[in-house]
């Protein structure tokens, strides 16, 4: 019998973990890694296999961490670890407001350092202000590693050579340098005194279990330091947990795999679950768990049981659960007034709604909680979005989309989810753009660079409409004809000089015009415009050399109103710095009359 047994079970439940990281950084390795040492270790079914979390009790944790971990020092039971694959986003779920997971680990390759999905889950860790260690992974592939099967950090790192020290050494200044930049302070775990205001890093290795006591030690520590009272529960009490996928199940219909993290769920029990328009009001038809492996063989993979206490992952299996949510809340009614638990779920559900506008774009995210983030993202992009839902992209999500007057909203932008096929060929139809990745900096960062794209087309189009400025001078000696039309040759002294734009003389402040272009020529060759600094010969219509123009006389294209109005003020940036000086000249000179001309 292990000391946990002696405990009373009913006031403290086991944090919840969530193993965050990018891609390929090992999150489900070291899971793995945890699961398979605790099946080792323990007896047989001393770890607990949840719908989408693993259970390890104190016992089994003490086991692996040998003398790192004292069981006479917790009272904790354990540590619930929620798994991984596919849903890294579950690190957005909430709990009552709070982050669903109690504590987690964020996994770093030693050797890759911080990457996107690193940065991402820092953002939302420090967002949520969930207390997490740095497991700085794949410490065995350092040159020269000299492996020692499970052993905890200080023994192996001594049996390491100098050089392979030295070079993990660097790699963990990295990722120490890496969170100081994010503003946070790190150090290796062993340094750490306080892990309030400090980050411990754990060098470990999901392949060859070294630093995994290390790295159980300290969470199981960090939970009982500093979580003790918030694991307080009533465990008899009604349960309240948060959706963590919603998923069709064979011969049970549409079922909700939920984190339980308070009280207790019962097989007769009625339940409020967030739902896509209000909460789903509904009766358990069962309380599934997965079976235990020895029974593997059988053709249900789950099995009915009565009841489920904090903290736990359960299936269950109700009807009317087709518009639940992931990260909506869950919660028992039983002996309560059913209105109030229906008010308790609005109030969580409004805590993570997305404030929308009459136009923008239309956002889809896997869960509640990484609806907010991308919303929270997109704010800070001044971005407005104009419908939040989570799900994937389907075809009414194009619908809405196509509806958008401005061409920048006529877009999707999806986070963790799939496109439905027919979505797919609808967005194609009805020319909607989707932007998807399971970064949501990325997915901003992919949609900002459409748009900036889109603008700098649209702006080109509008250049090439418009009369751009130029002032330039007619040659000495270079008069080929005195009217009909006057042929002249020129040299563009600053702007764009284009073919049939009219052309003024100023005389004082008045701007009177002389004609207008009819034929630009460079070295014989017809050509539409002339650049500042070319030399051409022109044809004006309109003015006779030695009456309205002279030799040496300097002259400009004349600009309509408008178009100096949006040359100035949207274009600015567009143009040569040569134009826009053509454009200030002739700005100033007809503002001295009239200081509101082109405003
Ligand atoms: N040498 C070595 N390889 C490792 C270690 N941890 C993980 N790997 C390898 O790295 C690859 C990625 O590991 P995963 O556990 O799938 O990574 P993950 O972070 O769960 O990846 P996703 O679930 O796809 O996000 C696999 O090939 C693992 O075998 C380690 O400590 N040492």
């Amino acid at each position: 019998m292990s000391d946990t047994d002696t405990r009373d079970p009913t006031s403290l439940r086991t944090p919840i973990v969530a193993v965050l990281g990018h891609v390929d950084h090992g999150k489900t390795s070291l899971l793995d890694k945890i699961r398979g040492s605790a099946v080792i270790e323990g007896e047989a079914g001393a770890i607990t296999q949840h719908i989408g979390a693993t259970a390890v009790p104190l016992d089994v944790i003490s086991e692996i961490a040998g003398e790192l971990v004292d069981p006479d020092d917790f009272d904790l039971p354990g540590l619930l670890f929620i798994d991984t694959p596919g849903h890294h986003s579950f690190t957005t779920l909430r709990s009552r407001g709070g982050a669903l997971a109690d504590i987690a680990i964020l996994v770093v390759d030693v050797n890759d350092g911080f990457q996107p999905q690193t940065l991402e889950a820092l953002d939302i860790l420090k967002r949520s202000q969930t207390p997490f260690i740095v497991a700085a992974n794949k410490i065995d592939t350092v040159p020269g590693w000299n492996p020692n099967e499970d052993s905890p950090i200080n023994a192996t790192y001594d049996a390491q050579s100098d050089r392979v020290r030295q070079t993990l050494d660097t790699s963990l200044y990295e990722i120490i340098g890496n969170l100081s930049d994010e503003g946070l302070s790190a150090d290796l775990y062993w340094r750490v005194q306080n892990f309030q205001r400090n980050i411990g890093v754990v060098p470990v290795s999901a392949m060859t279990g070294e630093g995994v006591p290390d790295l159980l030690a300290v969470m199981m520590g960090l939970s009982q330091r500093y979580m003790k009272e918030e694991m307080e529960i009533d465990v008899a009490g009604p349960g309240v947990g948060t959706v963590l996928e919603v998923k069709e199940e064979k011969g049970f219909g549409t079922t909700i795999d939920t984190v339980l993290y308070d009280g207790t769920i019962r097989a007769d029990d009625e339940l409020v679950v967030g739902g896509m328009n209000e909460p789903i009001v509904t009766d358990v038809r069962a309380i599934l768990q997965p079976r235990p492996l020895a029974e593997i063989r059988t053709e249900n993979r789950f099995e009915k049981v009565d009841s489920v206490s904090a903290a736990a992952g359960v299936k269950v299996a109700a009807p009317d659960l087709a518009d639940a949510m992931a990260g909506a809340p869950v919660r028992v009614v039983r002996n309560r007034d059913r209105q109030e638990v229906i008010g308790e779920v609005e109030a969580e559900l409004a805590d993570i709604a997305v404030d929308t506008a009459d136009n923008g774009v239309v956002v889809k995210a896997d869960t509640l909680g990484s609806l907010e983030a991308m919303a929270d993202a997109l704010e800070e992009a001044e971005v407005p979005i104009v419908r939040a839902e989570v799900g994937d992209i389907a075809p009414r999500d194009i619908s809405v989309a196509s509806t958008a007057d401005e061409h920048k909203e006529r877009t999707i932008l999806g986070f963790n989810v799939d496109v439905l096929s027919d979505a797919e060929q609808r967005a194609e139809i009805d020319d909607v753009r989707l932007f998807t990745d399971d970064v949501i900096y990325q997915v901003i960062d992919e949609y900002e660079t459409f748009v900036e794209e889109m603008e700098r087309a649209q702006q080109d189009t509008v250049l090439d409409n418009i009369t751009r400025p130029a002032r330039f001078r007619i040659l000495p000696d270079h008069v080929f004809r005195q009217n009909d039309p006057a042929v002249v040759g020129v040299e563009v002294n600053s702007g764009t000089l284009q073919n049939n734009t009219f052309v003024v003389s100023w005389e004082g402040n008045e701007p009177t015009r002389v004609g207008q272009v009819k034929g630009i020529q460079e070295q014989g060759e017809d050509v539409d415009e002339a650049r500042a600094g070319e030399r051409v010969s022109v044809a004006i219509d309109g003015p006779t050399v030695g009456r309205q123009i002279e030799e040496d006389d300097e002259l400009w294209t004349e600009l309509p109103e408008k178009h100096a109005k949006i040359l100035e003020q949207e274009l600015a940036s567009e143009i040569p710095g040569d134009e826009l000086e053509a454009l200030n000249m002739y700005l100033d000179k007809r503002r001295k009359r009239d200081p509101f001309w082109g405003k």
